[in-house]
C-alpha cells in the first residue's frame, strides 16, 4: 500500500517510521523544504524528534503534488485546525481511489466537525474511504520503538484491515474498529481532560484528584460519544480510556504540560509561548467539544471548566470550587 504521511511534526514523523518498519513503501511531506532535505540527508527530524534515527528508506518531499503522486494511502498528520486549509491545497493531487486516514485529535472550531468529516467536506472524498488512527500513542515512545497499541477506525472493515497490515510491526499493534465516531470523540475529548489533569497537578493537587478527573472525564466523554452515535465499548478501549490514561499521566503530553503551566499560575499566552510551536489541541478543542455537547444536550462539567479557565478568565481555584459545588448525585 504506497503510503504518504502529510505532515512532519512529531506524530507524523513517528507514524512514517512505523509504516516503513512495517515494510510499507512510505514518503513523508514536510511543509519546509529544509526539513525535507535534513530528513533525506541526516535521517533525523531535529525539530520534533532530535534523538531518533529515521529509516534511510523514508524519503521526504516538500511539494504536495510530488508527495501525493500515486499514493494509495494518505495519512493526514497536520493539526486539527489547519487540516481544512491543507486539504484545500492537497485536494486536486489526492488520487481518486486513495484511502485517507487522519492522525489529528480535535474538533474543528468553526463547524464542530470531526476530522473524518472535515476530510469528506474539504476534499470531497467518499466517507467510506476515510478513517482514523487513534490510541495511546505518545510520539516519542512510539518513535523509540517502545511497545504500543492503537486503533484503526473505518466504517469499512476490509479497508481497516489493509491499513492495519500496512502498519503492524514488532512493537506497534493496531486493532481495527468500525466505530469511527467513538475513536474520534475519544481522541478529541481526552486532550481536554488531560488539560484538566495538568491544571490540577500544577495547582499542587495529588493522585486522588487526578483519578477523579480521569474517571469522571471518561464518563462525560462516553455520554457525548453515545449521544453522537458511538459505541460505549470503543470509549472503554484503546481510543478511549487507553488514550485518556496515557495522556493524563505522561509528562510527555503537551496537553497535560500546558495545563500544568496554567495550574502553576501562567497566563494562556505564557503557557502557549512555552510550547515551542508544538500543538496542544485541547486548548481549542475544549471550546468545540463543549459546543458539541451543548448541541447534543449532554453535560460535560470538566470540559466546561477547562473552557472557562482557558478562554473566559475563570481562576483555577474558582473552577475547582464550582466543580465540587455541583449537586451530589448517583455515579
Ligand atoms: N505528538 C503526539 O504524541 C501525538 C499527536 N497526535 C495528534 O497528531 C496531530 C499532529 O500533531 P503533532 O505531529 O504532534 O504536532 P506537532 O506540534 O509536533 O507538529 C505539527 C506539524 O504540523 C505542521 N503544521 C502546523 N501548522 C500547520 C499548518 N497550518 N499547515 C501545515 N502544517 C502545519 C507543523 O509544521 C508540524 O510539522 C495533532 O492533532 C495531535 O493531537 C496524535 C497522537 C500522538
Ligand atoms: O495524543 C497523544 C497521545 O496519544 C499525544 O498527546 P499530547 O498531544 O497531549 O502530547
Amino acid at each position: 500500500m504506497k503510503t504518504v504521511v502529510m505532515g512532519a511534526g512529531s506524530w507524523g514523523t513517528a507514524v512514517a517510521k512505523v509504516f516503513v518498519e512495517a515494510g510499507t513503501d512510505t514518503r513523508i511531506w514536510a511543509r519546509r523544504p529544509e526539513l525535507a532535505e535534513t530528513i533525506n540527508r541526516d535521517h533525523v527530524n531535529p525539530d520534533y524528534l532530535p534523538d531518533i534515527e529515521l529509516p534511510a528508506e523514508l524519503h521526504a518531499v516538500s511539494e504536495p503534488s510530488e508527495a501525493l503522486d500515486g499514493a494509495e494511502l494518505v495519512v493526514a498528520g497536520v493539526p486539527s485546525q489547519s487540516l481544512r486549509s491543507n486539504l484545500t491545497r492537497w485536494r486536486e493531487h489526492i488520487p481518486s481511489d486513495a484511502t485517507v486516514i487522519s492522525l489529528a485529535k480535535g474538533v474543528e472550531s468553526d463547524t464542530l466537525l470531526r476530522m473524518s468529516e472535515v476530510i469528506a467536506d474539504a476534499a470531497g472524498i467518499d466517507p467510506d474511504r476515510i478513517g482514523v488512527l487513534s490510541g495511546p500513542n505518545l510520539a516519542r515512545e512510539v518513535a523509540a520503538g517502545q511497545p504500543a497499541a492503537t486503533v484503526i477506525g473505518f466504517g469499512d472493515e476490509e479497508r481497516a484491515r489493509r491499513v492495519q497490515d500496512a502498519c503492524t510491526t514488532g512493537y506497534f499493534r493496531p486493532y481495527t474498529n468500525t466505530d469511527v465516531v467513538g475513536c474520534e470523540i475519544g481522541g478529541a475529548a481526552k486532550n481536554v481532560i488531560a488539560l484538566a489533569c495538568g491544571i490540577a497537578s500544577g495547582a499542587g493537587l495529588g493522585e486522588n484528584t487526578l483519578a477523579a478527573i480521569i474517571t469522571r472525564g471518561l464518563a462525560e466523554t462516553t455520554r457525548l460519544g453515545i449521544a453522537l452515535g458511538a459505541r460505549p465499548e470503543t470509549l472503554a478501549g484503546l481510543a478511549g480510556v487507553g488514550d485518556l490514561v496515557a495522556t493524563c499521566s505522561s509528562p510527555l503530553s503537551r496537553n497535560r504540560s500546558f495545563g500544568a503551566r496554567l495550574g502553576e499560575g501562567c497566563s494562556l499566552d505564557e503557557a502557549q509561548a512555552a510550547t515551542n510551536g508544538q500543538v496542544a489541541e485541547g486548548v481549542k478543542s475544549c471550546t468545540s467539544v463543549r459546543a458539541l455537547a451543548i448541541k447534543a444536550g449532554v453535560e460535560m462539567p470538566l470540559t466546561d471548566a477547562v473552557h472557562q479557565v482557558c478562554h473566559e478568565g475563570l481562576s483555577v481555584g474558582d473552577a475547582i470550587s464550582s466543580l465540587l459545588g455541583r449537586s451530589t448525585r448517583a455515579e
